[in-house]
């Protein structure tokens, strides 16, 4: 059969033949495409909010195992929480270990139990008895007043505890909005003026939150410091490449071992230093005395004294997941990176060489190919040794004629804002990477999904969207000029008036956040034609 559709596309024959086979080819491109958003979806389920809070706390009686560590519930046990996914993190500990809580807060996005319910996620809300209060704030992910009075009250309650009991704090992205503590004599308007500004330069994650440590009580460790002589156990989703403890959150269970002269040379960098107010100058000039017995430990688990940091769910547990299901729907699955970013072109450029590698005909790629990948390794933050295993698996495939392959990666790629079009990272990506696809001379047949493991691709309705070789055509056979989309930073827009949004990625807001997924499907060799 694959060799009928080789030569029926080649040919371009004219013939009922081909009608026949031209649907039958877009069926198979249609369960190919079936299964890669199958395979999303399992990264998704994996790094659910009550998944990961059930995989990381074991109850054995009033014993509850976690990171390795065993605690003794005796009616001892407070919960507090920040961040995105926090909710329905706290839902399920309250299932879990509900009998022994006294009392807990949590401070979680603005309008979140309103959102969460009208998509019928009950499960990651709160019983109407729950001892845990919830407290919204952070409008448009930036701190407020609503965020700062839910800070202070999770301040309150860690500072009361004694060394009988254990607070249990769970942590997700978007947490280091929603736990503001200006360190005196700063306020939080000016606070959020620095952090505001170095966003708006351009700033990483990893900087703006080594500078948002310096200015915080509670961020850098200050909460377990808080806490102390109570036992703190951190149960954290990771939305940071990499899963850094010290960072996610901006680390307020980790102690920071970050130098002012480190936060002072970011703030060079995007020439803040000179207009800083001089109450920011004031807290950088005092190195916070840090009474914390917590060290830097290798990942996942933290264990030191009384504060144990343990990551519950990640990217990389998002793709293993992910890897299962690609097996059990017939895929061959290789992982090749948890940790992509950098230019969603590059990114793009990655993808259709791999794709070209794993699909150009004779016996062996050529080494060209796999030169020009490995020179995009450092753009696309992925190690020679990812991509040289990676490309090991994909020649073996060839020369064993394994079934279809399902590559996975995942990570935070970035767009350069030049348009004021609707879009976001990852339908920007699956746009770029399906022009690669349909630019070279044998078409693979790949398919390529991009998404946001949140639900949500930048201010867009959608998670991101999948694409493949036929993009191309498909646009111009329904006048759409892909470049001008592009331009214009418009890729919503574009997947949405395409084919009626059938290319879109839609599973509505998920409750978690472990950054963005990627999956390319590439049909078995030797043709790698589309498979049924
Ligand atoms: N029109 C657009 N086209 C492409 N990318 C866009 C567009 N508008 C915004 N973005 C990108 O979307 C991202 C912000 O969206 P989003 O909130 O999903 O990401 P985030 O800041 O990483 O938040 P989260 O961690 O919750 O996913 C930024 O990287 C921004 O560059
Ligand atoms: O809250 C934050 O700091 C970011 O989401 C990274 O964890």
């Amino acid at each position: 059969m694959a060799q009928i559709l080789a030569l029926s596309r080649s040919l371009h024959l004219q013939h009922p033949l081909r009608v026949g086979l031209a649907s039958l080819y877009s069926r198979s491109m249609s369960s190919l495409d079936t299964r890669a958003r199958a395979v999303f979806s399992a990264a998704v389920e994996a790094v659910q909010p009550d998944i990961v809070v059930r995989r990381g706390l074991e109850r054995h009686g009033d014993k509850l195992l976690v990171g390795g560590q065993s605690f003794t519930l005796t009616n001892n046990l407070y919960l507090v929480g920040f961040g995105k996914a926090v909710l329905g993190m706290a839902a399920e500990a309250e299932r879990i270990v509900g009998d022994h809580l006294i009392k807990g807060v949590v401070s979680v996005p603005h309008g979140i139990q309103n959102t969460l319910r009208n998509h019928g996620k009950a499960k990651m809300l709160l019983e109407s008895h729950s001892r845990i209060t919830v407290m919204e704030g952070a409008k448009h992910n930036l701190p407020d007043r609503d965020a700062l009075k839910s800070a202070e009250c999770i301040r309150e309650l860690a500072s009361g505890l004694t060394e009988k009991d254990v607070l249990l704090v769970l942590i997700s992205g978007g947490g280091s909005a929603l736990l503001p503590a200006p360190a005196p004599p700063m306020s939080l308007q000016e606070k959020q003026d620095v952090t505001r500004k170095l966003a708006a330069a351009g700033a990483t994650i990893q900087e703006l939150n080594t500078v948002r440590r310096a200015l915080s009580l509670l961020k850098g460790g200050g909460l377990a410091q808080c806490a102390n002589p109570a036992k703190v156990v951190a149960l954290i989703l990771s939305d940071v490449i990499g899963d850094p403890l010290d960072l996610i959150a901006s680390g307020p269970t980790v102690r920071s071992d970050s130098r002012p002269e480190e936060v002072w040379a970011i703030l060079d960098r995007y020439k803040l230093s000179d207009s800083l107010p001089s109450s920011v100058k004031e807290v950088l000039s005092k190195a916070r005395p840090s009474e914390l017995q917590v060290q830097e430990q290798p990942e996942p688990h933290e264990v030191k004294d009384h504060v144990s940091n343990v990551v519950i769910g990640s990217n990389t547990i998002a793709l293993e997941c992910a890897s299962r299901k690609a097996i059990e729907l017939g895929l061959r699955p290789v992982i090749l990176a948890p940790g992509v970013c950098g230019d969603v072109r590059s990114v793009a450029r990655l993808y259709g060489l791999l794709s070209s590698f794993a699909c150009s005909p004779g016996k062996e790629p050529p080494p060209e190919l796999a030169a020009e990948i490995l020179q995009l390794g450092p753009d696309v933050g992925i190690e020679s040794w990812d991509l040289c295993r990676t490309m090991n698996v994909l020649v073996e495939e060839r020369k064993e004629g394994w079934g279809a392959t399902c590559l996975l990666a995942g990570g935070e790629p970035t767009v350069q804002l030049t348009g004021k079009g609707r879009g976001g990272r990852n339908q920007e990506l699956a746009l770029r990477v399906g022009l690669e696809l349909s630019g070279g001379e044998v078409k693979s047949g790949a398919v390529f999904l991009s998404g946001g493991t949140d639900g949500q691709d930048g201010p867009t309705e959608a998670a991101g969207a999948v694409t493949d070789g036929e993009l191309m055509e498909e646009a111009m056979s329904q006048g759409l000029d892909i470049d001008g989309f592009l331009t214009n930073n418009d890729s919503f827009t574009f997947f949405s008036q395409l084919s009626e949004g059938r290319r879109l990625l839609m599973p509505g807001l998920t409750g978690t956040n472990v950054m963005d997924v990627h999956v390319m499907l590439l049909p078995p060799s030797p043709q790698r034609l589309p498979i049924i």
